[in-house]
């Protein structure tokens, strides 16, 4: 196989009380890319289209990770890549951990498969850490993986990937203005009170558990976040009427996805999502702000392969 396209996934990060470490992965939105193998060795990013990214390797995240690979495997071939954006950078939804998991899932395929899953977050880590300016996984793993993933740590890195209740679907809304993960992170304190800490590694725990058991119930009582969402709710214009709405509607959590702006919902069944959707609409509908909002299933198996040469 000399070429392959593949279709990378969005993902939401955090998911309430997991900030840095628990992630899921949306079905339907994410960007594509088609890789090839080039005689010349090294990395080179030959189109990107949908939005204006730089296209060095070292500058783009998709180049960055590929090249953390390629360092490692030292192949006797290189690899040029074309980015297909469909995932707003700055969304909120992973853009460009998309990019950086779509280049190494389909580098090792055209290798033959040489690395594993966590091999592949490791590297992919590498790219995210150049647009965020921090190596987490919460969002590449989801995206490798599918579903509902943890990150143990990171050094060493280990995920876990967690069960995704059947009838579990996400809403999320993008209200249409930029927040750079780095500047969202910026503004998080660098140490949390002791109460806060308890609530959230107890909400944690209980949402992990919640979703092995399927428990619809539990996973609402559990997506509260009160280490981050004060602080970041603040960049994100209606942000508390967003959640309201959503609650009303009988949604089973709300909160900022990754560094926002988006915001996601989990429902219970595509009924209440569709409802939750309008309800998230209309919020949004009475401003001047653009928004965009979609609903899907949870996508429990990531990175997809469209088409390859052979
Ligand atoms: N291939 C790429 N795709 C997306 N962003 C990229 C890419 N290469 C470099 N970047 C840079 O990364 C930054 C966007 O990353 P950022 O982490 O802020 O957004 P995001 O990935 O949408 O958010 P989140 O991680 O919160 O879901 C922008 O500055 C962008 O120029
Ligand atoms: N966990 C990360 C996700 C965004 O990259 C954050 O919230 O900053």
């Amino acid at each position: 196989m000399t070429e392959i396209k593949i279709f990378s996934p969005a993902t939401v990060a955090n998911v309430s009380c997991g900030f840095d470490v628990l992630g899921f992965c949306l079905d339907g939105i994410g960007d594509e890319m088609i890789v090839r193998k080039t005689p010349e060795k090294g990395i080179k990013i030959t189109k990107i289209k949908g939005y204006d990214l730089p296209n060095e390797a070292t500058k783009n995240v998709a180049g960055v990770a590929a090249l953390a690979l390629i360092e490692d495997a030292q192949p006797d071939c290189g690899f040029e890549i074309e980015i297909y954006k469909n995932i707003k950078p700055g969304s909120g939804v992973g853009s460009s951990s998309a990019s950086a998991s779509g280049s190494v899932f389909a580098i090792n395929e055209l290798l033959g498969r040489p690395y594993s899953k966590t091999q592949l977050t490791y590297f992919a880590m590498k790219g995210e850490a150049l647009a965020s300016g921090s190596e987490h996984a919460d969002n590449i793993a989801p995206g490798i993986f599918g579903g509902f993933t943890l990150v143990k740590s990171t050094v060493p890195l280990e995920v876990v990937e967690l069960p995704t209740p059947n009838d579990l679907f996400a809403v999320i809304i993008h209200p249409q203005i930029e927040i750079k993960t780095s500047e969202a992170r910026a503004i998080l304190p660098k140490d949390i009170p002791l109460k806060n800490a308890i609530t959230q590694w107890a909400n944690m725990g209980s949402l992990v558990h919640a979703l092995h058991i399927s428990d619809y119930q539990m996973i609402k009582r559990s997506l509260i976040d009160v280490v981050v969402e004060p602080y970041r709710s603040r960049l994100i214009p209606h942000y508390n009427e967003v959640k309201l709405a959503a609650f009303n509607k009988g949604a089973l959590g709300c909160g900022i996805s990754g560094s926002g702006p988006s915001i996601f919902t989990l429902c219970q069944g595509q009924i209440q999502a569709e409802q939750v959707e309008l309800a998230m609409r209309e919020v949004y509908s009475q401003t001047d702000i653009a928004f965009n909002t979609y609903s899907c299933k949870i996508n429990t198996t990531g990175i997809k392969i469209l088409a390859t040469d052979s």
